[in-house]
């Protein structure tokens, strides 16, 4: 299986063997830094070391940054609200009064204007501002609905104050720096927010930017460019554009991610009913296979995983549907080839699908050259080896790609050595090596066929 599969970390897969078997699916888990602080992040990291060892392999850990995600603040019962009912909305900052909901954005009266649609816990309780006064709020109920805490609070259409990364963000971003692979930077809206978050937290971090809004729509071509990966976030961003038009920007998106060779993720919702029920939708189904259809490099789960009653069954039906639908995927952007490097990766590909060889060996020392070989699509296996387990986990993110340890070697022939060995563990005998000189970056400029057959 080539599309990776991301899955969100929650109370549901808490328990180890539980978790082991996600891990068995999934190439990374997600933290969402909106549910947990760094006490809690720790715990639930020491949770996936265990059950990683009980997996028998490695994965890769996700921290996705809140962002200024406007939610409710603490709210000490579930309010159930009737259509009409008339609701104050205050910053938990503020002294409260009674009868006031807290909301965590400062900027919430700001960014409120009269006649506004709000929209509270991804869609379901949709509200209209009808009046601001001394920094409340007052929203009239257009349905039924229940509120709690923490819930998320969208201003539809809103020209949000507050800048990305948050103040809150870059904490999160300096803790998860060492201990995470991959940091998300939800609801950017243009290149200069990531160049913000590397300058406050270093140049080494993995950028994944959250797709999220409409003005990241229009400058998608640079935050691509700026990024190390790209999000779908299609939860957030059907309320900045018409839900009926997540599909065209779904697309949008992961051709400008191709295009600026940087690995893309399709995310929230893909089998949302399984949260409640053992089998999937058909047209969920249809959304996963479409995913791979279109080329994207990995596909998340939600709430499927952090708080579904079918976690194990989602993510085997997700892996099964992914399976299938790769039978029949096509490449749907080719990638121009440009320069040596690249030439020889194109090679690599078009070698191994011409003359049926199943795996390409790719020794790296970055990880750079597997992740050429990965924008071509070729239709062989992977297989990027590194001593670094730093470069192995990043590179879980790149579809088509397996990252392997490799034994120390000093020598091209000691490299070659290493290899054909651990081929024949794998039972492959007919492989190509991408390789360079040992020990020298950015060298990748040999191809070699092997065969082991008799
Ligand atoms: N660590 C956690 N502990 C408890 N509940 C969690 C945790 N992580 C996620 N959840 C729950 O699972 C649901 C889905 O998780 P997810 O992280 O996708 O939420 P989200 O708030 O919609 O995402 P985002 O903040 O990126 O918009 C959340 O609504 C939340 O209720
Ligand atoms: C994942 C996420 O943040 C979203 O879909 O909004």
């Amino acid at each position: 299986m080539k599309t990776k599969i991301l899955a969100t970390f929650g109370p549901a897969i808490e328990e180890k063997s539980k978790l082991a078997k996600i891990i068995k699916y999934t190439d990374i888990i997600r933290i969402n830094f909106s549910h947990t602080n760094e006490e809690q992040a720790e715990q639930y990291i020491a949770h996936i070391k265990a059950a990683e060892k009980l997996a028998g392999k490695e994965i890769s850990l996700l921290a996705d940054l809140p962002g200024p995600k406007i939610r409710l603040g603490k709210i000490k019962d579930p309010i159930i609200v009737k259509k009409g009912d008339l609701l104050k909305l205050f910053y938990e900052g503020n002294k409260l009064e009674k009868g006031v909901i807290p909301v965590s954005y400062r900027y919430i009266s700001d960014d409120c204007r009269n006649g506004m649609h709000l929209s509270i816990g991804d869609g379901y309780l949709k509200m209209k501002v009808e009046g601001i006064k001394d920094g409340i709020v007052f929203a009239k109920a257009i349905n039924d609905g229940i509120i709690s805490s923490r819930k998320g609070l969208n201003l539809i259409g809103a020209d949000i104050t507050e800048q990305t990364p948050t103040e809150e963000d870059i904490k999160f971003a300096k803790f998860a720096k060492d201990k995470f692979d991959f940091i998300a930077l939800s609801f950017v809206k243009s290149d200069e927010d990531i160049k913000r978050l590397r300058e406050k937290v270093g140049n080494d971090i993995f950028v994944i930017s959250k797709i999220e809004r409409r003005h990241a729509l229009d400058n998608i071509k640079a935050i691509a460019e700026e990024s190390d990966g790209i999000m779908v976030a299609r939860g957030d961003l059907a309320f900045d554009i018409p839900v009926e038009s997540i599909p065209i920007a779904q697309k949008k998106i992961i051709k400008a991610s191709r295009e600026a060779g940087k690995p893309v993720i399709v995310a929230t919702q893909m089998l949302m009913s399984m949260v409640n029920n053992p089998m999937p939708t058909r047209a969920e189904v249809n959304d996963v296979a479409n995913s791979v259809f279109e080329d994207a490099d990995c596909v998340m789960l939600s709430d499927e995983t952090a708080v579904g009653s079918y976690p194990i069954e989602s993510i085997e039906t997700m892996s099964r549907v992914i399976h299938n639908a790769e039978k029949e995927a096509q490449q749907s952007y080719p990638r121009s080839v440009d320069g040596i490097y690249s030439y020889i990766a194109h090679a690599a590909k078009d070698l191994s699908e011409k003359h049926d060889i199943k795996c390409i060996f790719v020794p790296t020392e970055s990880g750079a050259s597997a992740i050429r070989l990965s924008q071509f699509r070729p239709s062989s296996d992977i297989i990027a080896l590194s001593e670094n387990p730093n470069v192995r986990s990043k590179l879980a993110l790149f579809k088509g790609v397996r990252a392997m340890d490799i034994k120390n070697y000093s020598s091209t022939d000691e490299m070659l050595e290493n290899i054909k060995e651990l081929a024949l563990k794998l039972k492959i005998y007919e492989y190509l090596v991408v390789y360079g000189s040992p020990r020298k970056k950015g060298s990748t400029d040999s191809l070699k066929y092997v065969s082991l057959l008799p």
